[in-house]
């Protein structure tokens, strides 16, 4: 997808669409791994749960096949962090792979054809554990989320609020607030963007 304010440009906008304008060169951000090297990084860090993320994993869902293997047969749990367009492998499920599903709304940009895909959405509605995360900038926004939930029984539902600075952040989520408890669904903040803004980890 090509969501405007996505703060992961560098993942796949190579031609200066969203709102940085920047066109990003996916020679200088695209570095191919064998998976045994990106499980040797991850032994390092000697935790119990690995949440892979993107840009979009499942568009490399058979490459990441072995490396969940791996994980999961070494007792990590795992989660896939994804836009929901794309039907997962059964043996994902199988895997007791988790996934945290963010259907995006009109203001990402992208045409509604283009974010919600029926089918991938339902096959990762049935999932054991799979919960849905919307991006949102103000209360208004939460009257879509119910038209999606409604259409595609996209719960439990998470709103979390647009924003790439703990300024930003902290305005939506306070405006956010006492709208999603009314609606009996679950606010989270980004803590990421609380404790370090948009700087890039290394
Ligand atoms: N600006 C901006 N705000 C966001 N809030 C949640 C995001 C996400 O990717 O989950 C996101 C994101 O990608 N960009
Ligand atoms: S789906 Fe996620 S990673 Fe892809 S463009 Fe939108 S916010 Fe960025
Ligand atoms: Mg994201």
């Amino acid at each position: 997808m090509s969501c405007r304010w996505c703060d992961t440009p560098y993942t796949w906008d190579w031609t200066g669409v969203g709102d940085s304008g920047i066109a990003h060169s996916p020679r200088a951000e695209l570095h191919p791994m064998a998976w045994r090297a990106v499980l040797e990084r991850l032994s390092g860090y000697a935790v119990p749960l690995v949440v892979i993320s993107g840009g979009e994993p499942l568009s490399q869902q058979n490459r990441l096949l072995p490396l969940l293997h791996a994980l999961t047969g070494t007792g990590h749990r795992v989660e896939i962090e994804t836009n929901g367009t794309i039907e997962p492998l059964s043996e994902l499920a199988a895997l007791g792979v988790r996934f945290n599903v963010s259907p995006k709304l009109a203001h990402s940009g992208d045409p509604a054809a283009r974010r919600l895909v029926p089918r991938a959405l339902a096959a990762l509605a049935a999932m054991p554990g799979t919960a849905f995360k919307f991006v949102c900038r103000s209360p208004e926004d939460l009257a879509e989320v119910a038209d999606v939930v409604e259409h595609y029984g996209t719960t439990p539902v998470w709103i979390m609020p647009e924003g790439r600075t703990p300024e930003e952040l902290s305005l939506r989520l306070a405006a956010l607030g006492d709208a999603v408890i009314a609606r009996g669904w679950n606010l989270t903040t980004r803590l990421h963007v609380a404790v370090w803004g948009d700087r890039r980890g290394k």
